[in-house]
């Protein structure tokens, strides 16, 4: 077996060895088949593409049912050193009950090693059956805040002591009385900073002049939440223009000009900005962007927003360009250079250990941690074979079922015919 080295970080950049030893985390429910399959795929095309000079050495971390059973606990520390001490890690859908039991592993992972910022590209594969008549047009970046949000899980359940004293504290010390229904009313508490907004802001905005992008939407419901989402809008721009200058322009700015110049004006001064490659920094109320994103997609290109709502819009980009079983994602603290790959997709439980669902999202998943190492030869293997094996209509249930003349194939099978396609 290969003896593997360490990924280390100097100077904000990652040195990463020949053989990187990268921890994994299977997953529950559906995690084992898709991660077989992603990971067989994902070793082919490194030892395609370095021709065996280059080859992940893979580390299984536990998380989820799999570690309770095994040692107790759903997250045990040794995995969180595990991926503090190698940097970059990828896994499987972990389960979270409703209503009650364990909060999140999945948020947990996030929120302990601090990875601030949920990238999810969405874009089309040729061929994959979608909802919409352009699906070719749908090609965004989702930058979800991560840390923050209702998911810092500052909740009290109905009917308890903690809700009560915080029912009476709010009535009693800060004037609310707005709560419709005090005695049976849960509580949950939604932080967002302007810390946490300007690093995830900052965040989207790099990504869009390395990627040449044109465009970072800021997503929010600030008409309603004025201090929440609505100071994450404010913030967003004001970080915007302080720190990017005349590489941006905002409709912060836009509006200005308006206001001082009249409409023309403006109008010219952002075809100006446009022309001369700026990032056009602008913002959309959360309701409207999800019809919009659905009628005139080729307006949005990176997207940044807070926890909740990057949580919805995944889902719903996702089905925009084939479904959840394509949908990859990277969890990333772009200060400390950790960074976690894993599916936007859950554990599909009915599914579980059936070798049936689409392993996609963790093999594209895959493909940004090879884009993330600098190995972009075998990341641009495993994208040519997906292109060339979904054109050929070999392709899992949920895409074989909204596709005539398709070839089912199992999860594991999948996997192989993208080998074979390399
Ligand atoms: N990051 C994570 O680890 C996440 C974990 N979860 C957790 O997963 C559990 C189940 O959540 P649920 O809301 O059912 O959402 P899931 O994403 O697990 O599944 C919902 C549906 O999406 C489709 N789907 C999911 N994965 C695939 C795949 N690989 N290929 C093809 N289709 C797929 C299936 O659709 P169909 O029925 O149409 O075939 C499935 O029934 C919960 O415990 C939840 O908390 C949820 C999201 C993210
Ligand atoms: O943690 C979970 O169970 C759900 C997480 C989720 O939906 C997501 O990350 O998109
Ligand atoms: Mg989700």
């Amino acid at each position: 077996m290969t003896q593997g080295e360490k990924i280390s970080v100097s100077n904000g950049s990652l040195n990463v060895p020949n053989h990187p030893i990268v921890p994994f985390i299977e997953g529950d429910g559906t995690g084992p088949d898709i991660w077989a399959s992603a990971c067989r795929v994902l070793d082919a095309a490194v030892d395609k593409a370095y021709k065996g000079e280059k080859k992940i050495v893979w580390k299984e971390v536990l998380a989820g049912q799999k570690a309770f059973d095994e040692t107790g606990e759903w997250l045990p520390q040794e995995t969180l050193d595990a991926i503090n001490e190698y940097f970059i890690a990828i896994k499987g859908p972990l389960t979270t009950p409703i209503g009650g039991g364990i909060r999140s592993l999945n948020v947990a992972l996030r929120q302990q090693l601090d990875l601030f910022t949920c990238v999810r590209p969405v874009r089309y594969f040729e061929g994959v059956p979608s909802p919409v008549k352009r699906p070719e047009d749908t090609d965004m970046v989702i930058f979800r805040e991560n840390t923050e949000d209702i998911y810092a899980g500052i909740e009290f359940a109905e009917g308890s002591d903690e809700v009560k004293k915080m029912i009476n504290f709010l009535q009693d010390e800060m004037g609310t009385k707005n709560i419709r229904f005090p005695e049976t009313s849960g509580i949950g508490i939604k932080p967002v900073s302007k810390e946490g907004t300007e690093r995830l802001v900052r965040a989207a905005i790099n990504y869009a002049l390395t990627e040449g992008r044109k465009s970072v939407t800021l997503v929010h419901k600030g008409n309603i939440m004025k201090f929440t989402e609505g100071a994450f809008k404010s913030w967003g721009y004001d970080l915007a223009e302080r720190e990017f200058g005349d590489k941006v322009f905002t409709w912060n700015q836009y509006d200005e000009i308006k206001d001082n110049a009249g409409l023309e004006a403006a109008n010219k001064a952002q075809s100006d900005a446009e022309a001369a490659g700026k990032i056009i920094v602008k913002d959309s109320i959360a309701d409207i962007f999800l019809q919009q994103i659905l009628t005139r997609p080729a307006e949005f290109d990176v997207v940044a927003t807070m926890n909740l709502n990057g949580d919805y819009i995944s889902d719903a980009l996702a089905a925009q360009v084939g479904g959840i079983g394509i949908a990859p994602g990277a969890n990333i603290n772009y200060d400390t250079g950790h960074a976690i790959f894993e599916a936007t997709h859950g554990t599909a439980p009915k599914y579980a250990g059936l070798d049936k669902v689409n392993p996609s999202s963790v093999i594209l998943s895959g493909v940004l941690l090879l884009e993330h190492l600098g190995w972009s030869e075998a990341a641009n293997m495993v994208l040519t074979s997906m292109e060339k094996t979904i054109a050929s209509k070999v392709v899992t249930y949920d895409f074989a079922r909204l596709m005539d003349g398709a070839t089912e194939v199992k999860c594991s099978e999948f996997g192989t015919a993208l080998i074979d396609n390399m």
